[in-house]
C-alpha cells in the first residue's frame, strides 16, 4: 500500500525551502513513490516579515512558528519542515515533534572580509551578527570587536560582507551547506570557543499530536541519536527558561547508548561565562539535560532574569 500523499508546510526563505525539498526527497525515497506525491506549501511566518529588529524583542522565537502551527492544527499541511534551532521550548498541545533528520555539522562558519580571520581583525572591526549567543561569543574572544544586529537570509548576510557593510559575520555552516554555499566560509569555528545555539544543524519534523499516519510515514527518515541529543538540549534550554533573550549555547553528542553534553550562559558582552559538562547514558537525555541547565540557574548571580 502506497502512503497517503502528505502536504508538507515550510517557511518560503531559501534556506527553509531548500530543507523542505530534502524532506519531500528522503520521503520519496523511504516509500518508492514520486516526489509529487509530497505537495509543498508555503506558509508565511511573522518572523519572516520583521527585518529591522532584532527577534528577542518581538516575541521570539514562536514568530517563526506559529502560522505553521495553525496550519497544522486546521489540516491545511499534514507535517511542517523546521530548523530545530527555531523551534520554541514549549508547542500548542496538538501539535509534537515527530523526530528529527540526521543532523548536520553543528559548528559555525566563519565569513571575514578578504578571508580575515578572527583573531587578524583590527580592533574596532565590526561583527555583523543577529544571534546573542554569537555576539557574547565573540566578544569572549575579541573584547575589542564591535558586534552589530545582522539580520536577512544567508545570502543577504554574505552580501552584506561583501559589500563592507560589516567586516565578518558568522553562519552556521549547516545551512550554507544545504544552500550549496558551504565554500563562502572562510574558516570553521572550533566547538570548544563557539559552542553552537540548541538544535543547530538539525531538521525537525512537526506534526498533528493525533495523525499517527503522518508519523508512522515520516519514521523511516528519522534519526534516534539526534532526536535523543535534541532531547537533553531542549530540555537544558527549558530549564533555563530559555528565551532569545539569554546568550545560551548546548551541545550534545550521542555515540551508542551514551550522551556527553556542554552547554553554557554567556553575559551579553561575553565577559563572564557560566558552563556545564555532562556524561550520561542517553535514554537519559532529557533528564541529563535538565540537570545541566538547573546547575546553570543556581550558578547565575541574579537567576536568568539578570542576563537579559
Ligand atoms: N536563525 C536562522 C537559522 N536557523 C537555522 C539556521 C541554520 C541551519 C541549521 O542550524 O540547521 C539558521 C541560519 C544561521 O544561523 O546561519
Amino acid at each position: 500500500m502506497t502512503i497517503k500523499s502528505l502536504r508538507i508546510g515550510t517557511r518560503g526563505s531559501p534556506l527553509a525551502l531548500a530543507q523542505t525539498h530534502m524532506v519531500r526527497a528522503l520521503l520519496a525515497e523511504a516509500h518508492g513513490v514520486a516526489e509529487a506525491h509530497f505537495d509543498i506549501e508555503i506558509i508565511k511566518t511573522t518572523g519572516d516579515q520583521i527585518q529591522d529588529r532584532p527577534l528577542s524583542e518581538s516575541g521570539g522565537k514562536g514568530l517563526f512558528t506559529k502560522e505553521l502551527d495553525a496550519a497544522l492544527i486546521a489540516g491545511a499541511i499534514d507535517l511542517a519542515v523546521h530548523s530545530s534551532k527555531d523551534l520554541p521550548t514549549h508547542l500548542p498541545s496538538e501539535i509534537l515533534i515527530a523526530g528529527y533528520l540526521p543532523r548536520e555539522d553543528v559548528r559555525d562558519a566563519w565569513i571575514g572580509r578578504n578571508g580575515a580571520a578572527i583573531d587578524q581583525l583590527p580592533a574596532g572591526a565590526v561583527v555583523g551578527t543577529a544571534s546573542l549567543r554569537r555576539a557574547a561569543q565573540v566578544k569572549r574572544k575579541r573584547p575589542d570587536l564591535k558586534t552589530t544586529l545582522l539580520r536577512g537570509n544567508v545570502h543577504t548576510r554574505l552580501g552584506k560582507v561583501e559589500s563592507g557593510e560589516v567586516d565578518a559575520t558568522l553562519l552556521a555552516l549547516a545551512g550554507m551547506k544545504r544552500l550549496g554555499l558551504a565554500d563562502r566560509a572562510t574558516a570553521l569555528l572550533p566547538l570548544e570557543d563557539f559552542p553552537p545555539a540548541v538544535g543547530q544543524g538539525a531538521i525537525g519534523l512537526t506534526a498533528r499530536a493525533a495523525d499517527s499516519e503522518t508519523q508512522s510515514a515520516l519514521a523511516p527518515i528519522l534519526d534516534e541519536a539526534t532526536a535523543l541529543a535534541l532531547a537533553a538540549e531542549r530540555a537544558f534550554l527549558t530549564a533555563l527558561d530559555g528565551s532569545c533573550r539569554t546568550p545560551i549555547a548546548g551541545h550534545a553528542t550521542v555515540a551508542g547508548g551514551d550522551l556527553s553534553f556542554y552547554g553554557e550562559v554567556l553575559k551579553a558582552d561575553g565577559s563572564e561565562v557560566w558552563s556545564t559538562r555532562r556524561k550520561g547514558r542517553a535514554i537519559d537525555a532529557a533528564m541529563i539535560g535538565a540537570d545541566a541547565g538547573n546547575e546553570i540557574v543556581l550558578k547565575l548571580p541574579h537567576g536568568v532574569a539578570g542576563l537579559m
